[in-house]
């Protein structure tokens, strides 16, 4: 049977025009952008502009009030104030940007490594930058530019590296909040490596956070510059704008317009940046695109909806031989570094998935089939660690292998459905890069066969616009539709065991029975093992041959699905089956529900 598809495309939001278009449509963003695109042109074009060299001296000019032939007049010994203005923005912006490249370079990558690997690279890290904030920067100004003669550009590297730990908090913390979105675990499951990780999902959110930084960051470097030529320190022959003030104020008195230009010069720039800054910081925050109200809604909703309960016993099972087995825990224990110490969250257990079966693995939340399922994906939190007699995956005892060839299963042999579609979907990639990206990092498909491969699972799962979807970015889908595309990304590498975690919880409830239809249909198709999460004996019932009963980290009971139902021997599994099946609509009221969907106006 096919299964139609019953979601719609949700086109709110979209593409608003380039960064640059919506900045140019605020008046402080055109204004600014001008001011500063103005003067980089005379910065960069000083040589061509700049009427004198700036270090001629003609006496007969001293002092001289503004003419034809010297815009701006003299200065104090003779020189073109104007040539020397000119020369001093293409000073000030290079010293502004070995500043800023100094601190790029050494704050973002350590930021991004301390987010993203967390424990002793963070507080390495950490340590650098509270150092380095801790020393008073100009004291080191000082003493760098006594034993380098004042050399500038070094001068200038070292404001960077104080500027570094500013770049490397921000990218630390906006990593740290992107580490923990559903989508990056959900790439770590497609296969792809921490490097691509990083580029392709974790930089993406750093990056206008920096763009930010930087503009006000430019601004802190020329005023510090500014500050170090005033006190003689960094200026030479080099006609920087902090230079021609430091002149400027020693004759303030008699000649105030030597100090107001080079003034002027440095505020409007400051200021210019400033405004960049703060508009960029409003266009982009305007863009970033969010789950939509209704999407939010019903994952809350769907959540909530989870019930507690509690008990304990030890029991497994092993119906084949390890190697044949798809899957096989044995004696899995998993525990959690907590303030109060090393909790076990569970307990030893045991049990088999064989070739093209499909064992449900259902408790109560707390039970620990996450934390189960998660162990045999080598998925679990820094927090947490797993010991266990053997995990076998497609007839491997996979705690023989490294953690590398451990992630290479992943988006192979294993594929992961995760729980809530819409935050395992990067907000920041269209459908078709998030998926065709795994096939060609993992699969090392061309970007052809990628684009095929991943319009024909779209097909599959029963998207009726696979192109469009494609082109299409995750808030613009329902999450019935996300859903089908975490599918179709899931089985996209043919894997042999699909584990899917509570995959229909978040969804309506006439999406949940398509999307099970749907998971079974593909499961025999591939003929690949399904191990399906859920709290759900309703979900138990339509989907799974055996059944695992988890509770407080031990299993209760594994049988195949009818015996359970017809006779559970633990009565905690009686009270789960009464509990989950009251009030949970039936197999065939769901196909009711779904019929009439379909049948009726949307
Ligand atoms: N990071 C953690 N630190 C400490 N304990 C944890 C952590 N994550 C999970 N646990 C504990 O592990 C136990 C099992 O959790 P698990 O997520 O496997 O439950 P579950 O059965 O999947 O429930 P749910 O359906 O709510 O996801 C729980 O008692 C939980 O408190």
């Amino acid at each position: 049977m096919t299964t139609p598809l019953t979601d719609s495309l949700d086109t709110r939001g979209g593409r608003r025009g380039s960064l640059l278009t919506r900045l140019l449509r605020r008046p402080a963003g055109a204004i600014s952008i001008g001011v500063l695109a103005l003067i980089v042109i005379v910065g960069v074009l000083a040589p061509w502009l700049a009427p004198y060299d700036p270090n001629f001296v003609d006496l007969s000019i001293t002092r001289a009030l503004p003419s034809a032939e010297h815009w701006l007049g003299g200065d104090t010994t003779g020189r073109d104030v104007a040539s020397r203005l000119i020369w001093g923005t293409q000073v000030t912006l290079w010293g502004a940007l070995v500043a800023i490249v100094t601190a790029l370079v050494l704050g973002v990558p350590s930021g991004l490594a301390a987010g993203y690997y967390g424990g002793k690279t963070d507080r390495i890290g950490s340590w650098i930058s509270d150092g380095l904030q801790s020393i008073p920067g100009m004291v080191i100004l000082l003493i760098v530019g006594a034993n380098t003669g004042n050399n500038f550009n070094i001068l200038m590297i070292t404001v960077g590296v104080f500027m570094a730990p500013g770049y490397f908090r921000l990218t630390r913390s906006t990593v740290l909040s992107v580490r923990g979105e559903a989508y990056v675990d959900a790439a770590r499951v497609a296969g792809l490596s921490d490097a691509r990780i990083m580029v392709k999902h974790v930089i993406k959110q750093v990056t206008a956070p920096i763009v930010i930084q930087s503009a006000l960051t430019a601004g802190m470097a020329m005023g510090m510059q500014a500050g170090l030529q005033f006190l003689g320190i960094g200026g030479g022959t080099t006609p920087g704008w902090g230079a021609a003030m430091n002149e400027g104020f020693k004759v303030m008195r008699t000649d105030p317009m030597l100090l107001l230009w080079p003034s002027l010069a440095l505020g409007i720039t400051i200021a210019a940046l400033a405004v960049l800054g703060s508009t960029l910081a409003d266009v982009i925050s305007v863009k970033t695109p969010t789950v939509s109200r209704r999407d939010r809604k019903r994952i809350a909703a769907a959540n909530a909806a989870k019930t507690p309960a509690g008990t304990t016993s030890t029991t497994g099972s092993i119906s084949v031989a390890a190697v044949d087995s798809a899957v096989r825990l044995e004696n899995l224990r998993v525990t959690y570094e907590t303030p109060d110490g090393e909790v076990e969250v569970v307990h030893g257990i045991t049990l088999d998935v064989s070739p093209g079966e499909v064992l449900g693995i259902v408790g109560e939340s707390g039970s620990g089939k996450s934390q189960t399922v998660f162990s045999m994906l080598d998925l679990l939190p820094k927090s947490g660690a797993y010991t266990a007699d053997a995990i076998w995956i497609g007839g491997e005892d996979v705690t023989t292998l490294s953690k590398r060839e451990r992630a290479e299963l992943l988006g192979h042999e294993i594929g992961y459905i995760p729980q809530e579609p819409m935050t395992n979907l990067d907000p920041s990639y269209t459908i078709g890069f998030q998926l065709t990206e795994p096939l060609r990092a993992v699969h090392g498909m061309t970007k052809a066969e990628a684009r095929e491969r991943a319009l024909a699972m779209l097909t599959r799962v029963g998207i009726v616009d696979p192109a469009r979807v494609m082109r299409s970015y995750p808030h613009e889908l329902s999450g019935g539709m996300a859903q089908r595309v975490l599918i179709a990304g899931a089985i996209s590498g043919k894997p042999s065991v699909l584990v899917a975690d509570e995959p229909t919880t978040a969804l309506d409830v006439t999406v949940q029975a398509e999307v099970l239809e749907l998971l079974r249909e593909l499961q025999q198709e591939y003929q690949m093992a399904l191990i399906i999460v859920t709290h759900n004996f309703g979900v138990v019932a339509d989907i799974c041959d055996r059944v695992v009963v988890m509770r407080s980290g031990s299993i209760v009971e594994i049988d195949d699905v009818a015996p359970i139902f017809a006779h559970a021997e633990n009565p905690y599994t009686r009270d789960l089956i009464a509990a989950s099946l009251d009030g949970a609509e039936s197999r065939t009221e769901l196909d009711r529900l779904a019929v009439a969907t379909q049948e009726g106006p949307r």
